[in-house]
């Protein structure tokens, strides 16, 4: 097992109250000319649930599983919202930490999923003196105990769709589309991202046939975005005859504002108008098997990184470095 005096959280960050929530996109979109319109549209998914994204305490409810199982000290930053990662860093070095391991909450690989925690990471470290070492513990689309959680959760869904359904439900598998030629480059070798989801879904699919599909594309809509988007793609199988679905959202690992919204709220709203029964499965969250997964990692030797490159996962041509 690795050398490691403490365990780093590293995730997405989410408002938590209503006046959180334009600083917070002002954070996510820094310095990339999203139009305003496009931040205030947003901003209403938000406010719609009091201004609070469900992510912060889902991180909290993950520290708090993993607490038990991991004999280290474990912090938590975040990239766009308090407790931001140049604040955790500052209390880990006040506390002498040299060496941590940093579970960032993002399974896959590519510039939005992978690279940008490794800058951001690299950005508070820069800022921050005496900066512990992080090691970023190795992705975890494969893992057994990642498979586990999602084929459980996916396998409660199918139980929840009414019983003449369940047999002929199609496993549509769900994650967050990116710009195509982001996807292209993710990864040492180019395709990482989609070929990474597709190898989760066939190994939480088991003989069940299945989608993966992509869902909460934003920019500009003369830039080709990795599709069918999910709505789109219910309305597909509906017209050839597909009568139920399992929506199993394996691009996240918490049930955060593009699950509950763009899942739950507009796919669920396709499905209804189909008048298609639609389940979804649960993101990982603390399922047990995920949570040991944790400790299971900490305890490979060191981390074998493809990702370690600097050339892995490049911004998209002509996006400033964020
Ligand atoms: C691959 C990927 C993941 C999965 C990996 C991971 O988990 O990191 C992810 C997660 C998340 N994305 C999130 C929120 C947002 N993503 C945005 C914008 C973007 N995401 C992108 C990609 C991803 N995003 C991209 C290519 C953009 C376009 C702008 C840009 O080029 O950077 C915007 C800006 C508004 C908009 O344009 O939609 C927001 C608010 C939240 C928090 C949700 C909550 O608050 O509960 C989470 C977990
Ligand atoms: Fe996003």
């Amino acid at each position: 097992m690795a050398r490691y005096d403490a365990l780093l959280i590293v995730s997405f960050g989410g408002p938590e109250k209503p006046e959180d929530v334009m600083p917070f996109l002002e954070n996510v979109v820094r310095g990339r000319g999203v139009p305003r319109d496009r931040l205030l549209e947003v901003a209403t998914h938000y406010q719609d649930v009091g201004g609070v994204s469900p992510i912060n305490q889902q991180c909290r409810d993950l520290i708090a599983a993993l607490r038990p199982e991991v004999d280290l000290p474990i912090y938590w930053g975040n990239r766009n919202w308090h407790p931001f990662l140049t604040d955790t860093l500052r209390k880990m070095a006040a506390d002498g930490v040299t060496r941590a391991a940093a579970f960032i909450t993002a399974a896959n690989s590519s510039y939005s999923s992978c690279r940008q925690y490794l800058d951001d990471i690299a950005r508070a470290q820069a800022e921050v003196p005496g900066s512990p070492e992080i090691v970023r513990l190795r992705h975890f689309f494969d893992h057994p105990g990642f498979v586990a959680a999602m084929t459980d959760h996916t396998r409660e869904a199918v139980a929840r769709l009414p019983e003449e359904h369940r047999d002929g439900a199609r496993l549509v598998f769900t994650a967050h589309s990116i710009p195509v030629s982001m996807a292209a480059s993710s990864g040492p070798s180019g395709g990482a991202y989609e070929a990474q989801l597709r190898a989760t879904a066939a190994l939480v699919a088991g003989d069940r046939p299945w989608d993966l599909v992509w869902q909460s594309r934003s920019g500009p809509p003369q830039v080709p975005w990795l599709e069918p988007d999910v709505c789109d793609h219910l309305r597909a199988l509906h017209a050839s005859g597909t009568r139920a679905a399992v929506l199993v959202p394996i691009g996240f690992v918490s049930d955060h504002m593009e699950v509950v919204y763009d899942l739950d709220t507009e796919a669920a709203a396709v499905a209804a108008e189909l008048g298609m029964p639609l389940t979804r499965a649960a993101t990982a969250g603390v399922h047990p098997r995920f949570v040991s997964m944790v400790r299971e990692l900490l305890e490979e030797p060191e981390p074998v990184l493809s990702c370690a490159s600097a050339t892995c996962c490049p911004a998209p041509r002509g996006r400033p470095e964020s």
